[in-house]
């Protein structure tokens, strides 16, 4: 008979570490992470429906990111998974809030979870097919995202919006769908109230290959 922990030190098993893992909501840091990365308003043309808006923000640019993300992926493969913290910084580029690019997962079917840990804002989901769905996120409040849903975060608050969110790692992003559809097919607009609300995006073309050249192009 094996002892159990000699089972565990000689397993042929590839056996990865634990890691302990500390949101720092006020700072948008994980502790513990082994990754991030920053959004830069320059690195967001294109993004905002109002280009004329965008190219003003630029001009006073402070040059600090608008949004950054520190995560941990300690696995690749099967099962593992991606967990980290993403800040958006408030602000609106025409009357459209603070947003990420926003993307679908290469790997259709792959879900998300996200948690609101300070902050609010909307995670704002479409269906290739033409669904939009908006839920608002405040502390506390999970969402979960299932697969196929193209997914972006927006900060409709007056301060930083962070949320914990976690993926399988191999689920992939893909960028392209939201650009070569000329956006998401909603915005995510103020009110005039301090509130925000959904608008129609007049460039919206559908998600559909057969509705989009560039689509077609890139498969
Ligand atoms: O990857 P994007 O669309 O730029 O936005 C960043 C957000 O999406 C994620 O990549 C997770 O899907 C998070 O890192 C973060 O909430
Ligand atoms: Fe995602």
């Amino acid at each position: 008979m094996t002892h159990p922990t000699q089972t565990v030190a000689d397993s042929p098993v590839p056996r990865t570490e634990p890691v302990g893992l500390t949101p720092v909501a006020l700072f948008g840091r994980l502790i513990g992470a082994n990754a991030r990365y920053e959004k830069f308003l320059s690195d967001l043309s294109g993004v905002y429906q109002d280009e004329a808006a965008h190219r003003a923000a630029l001009t006073e640019d402070s040059g600090e990111p608008v949004y950054w993300v520190e995560s941990s992926a300690i696995d690749q493969g099967s099962g593992a998974l991606t967990i980290g913290v993403s800040t958006i910084k408030a602000g609106q580029i025409g009357d459209e809030y603070a947003m990420t690019r926003g993307h679908i997962h290469k790997q259709h079917s792959a879900a998300e979870l996200y948690f609101g840990l300070s902050g609010r804002g909307v995670m704002l989901m479409e269906t290739m097919d033409g669904e939009s769905r908006a839920i608002e996120i405040t502390p506390g409040v999970a969402v979960h995202v299932p697969g196929h849903w193209i997914h972006r975060s927006v900060n409709v608050g007056p301060g930083p919006f962070t949320t914990l969110f976690c993926y399988p790692t191999d689920a992939g992003q893909d960028y392209g769908i939201i650009r070569d559809a000329g956006g998401m097919k909603k915005l995510v607009v103020t009110d005039g109230n301090g509130g925000w609300a959904l608008r129609d995006n007049p460039a919206h073309r559908s998600y559909a290959p057969d509705a989009n050249p560039q689509r077609q192009a890139r498969q």
